[in-house]
């Protein structure tokens, strides 16, 4: 079973004033979109999930096939929730002088602990990683010696390496490419329905068109919750359009299927 995170009336207090404001939500199996404007709380929410960013009151947890209650996430051992959850931070956090393998092979000492030692089953999760997001042909060069788009991949193939059933990823489509911002979309939709072990996919994104193509939406604005649920759903839309501040517009394809678009009119 996917485990499902839960986040029950939490708050979140950062300098003077509440980043969050009483959320609650649930997030199981299936790729969530998580969006809102600039300084919404996004990364706040993604890190208190993550049990990264300490809550003023409230609490998340934690439930898997594990009998007994769920687990606050805020109190499980860093090991154990590295087996659960990974999480892509919005600024890299690794130093540019390790090279690509290197630093996805941190996603599986992240799980291993420092003291386990790798073995096949690891060296073919970075594998794997590496090409899902199609590092391979850089393996041997160093972080700072790639581009912006491609240091964000191999940021990305780190938490894939893990295999972790949840991934929290803050804004991974970040310095890509439109045919990449592509492929993630199709990945993070096939790693959230793989029939053998679904995975629960929480992504923040800007990208609202990548956004859009989501099992599910979470409109976040000035801290609080505003919408939940899929982008068909017109009150999701509605909000949409709110928190942008009408910058955009919703329209519908050929198919029925929703679409945005910018609301250009420069005057
Ligand atoms: N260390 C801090 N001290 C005080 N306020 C902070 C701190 N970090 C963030 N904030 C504020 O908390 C709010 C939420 O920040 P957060 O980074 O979660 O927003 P976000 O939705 O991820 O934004 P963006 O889309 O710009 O990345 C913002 O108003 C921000 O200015």
């Amino acid at each position: 079973m996917t485990p499902t995170l839960r986040m029950q009336d939490v708050t979140v207090r950062l300098g003077r004033r509440d980043a969050l404001q009483r959320v609650s939500l649930e997030v199981g199996v299936g790729w969530t979109a998580l969006v809102g404007p600039n300084g919404a709380g996004k990364s706040t929410l993604l890190r208190a999930l993550a049990g990264l960013q300490p809550v003023a009151s409230g609490q998340v947890t934690i439930r898997t096939n594990e009998p007994g209650p769920p687990m606050d996430v805020h109190r499980t051992a860093p090991a154990d929730r590295a087996r659960l959850l990974a999480w892509l931070a919005q600024q890299g956090d690794v130093t540019g002088e390790l090279t690509v393998r290197e630093t996805v092979e941190l996603g599986r000492i992240a799980r291993l602990g420092l003291l386990g030692t790798p073995g096949a089953a690891d060296r073919t999760a970075v594998d794997h990683a590496m090409a899902l997001t199609e590092c391979m042909p850089w393996q041997h060069r160093r972080l700072h010696e790639l581009s912006g788009g491609e240091r964000q991949r191999v940021l990305l193939a780190r938490v894939l390496a893990t295999e972790a059933p949840m991934l929290l990823l803050d804004e991974p489509t970040t310095h890509l490419d439109a045919p990449h911002q592509v492929a993630l979309a199709r990945l993070f939709r096939s790693l959230a329905h793989a029939p053998a072990a679904p995975r629960a996919v929480l992504s923040v994104l800007h990208d609202l068109p990548i956004a859009l193509q989501a099992d599910r939406l979470l409109v976040l604005d000035a801290g609080a919750l505003q919408a939940d649920g899929p982008p068909t759903d017109p009150a999701v839309q509605a909000a949409l359009v709110r928190v942008f501040g009408g910058a955009i517009r919703i329209e519908s394809d050929a198919h029925g299927r929703p679409r945005v678009a910018l609301a250009l009119d420069l005057g």
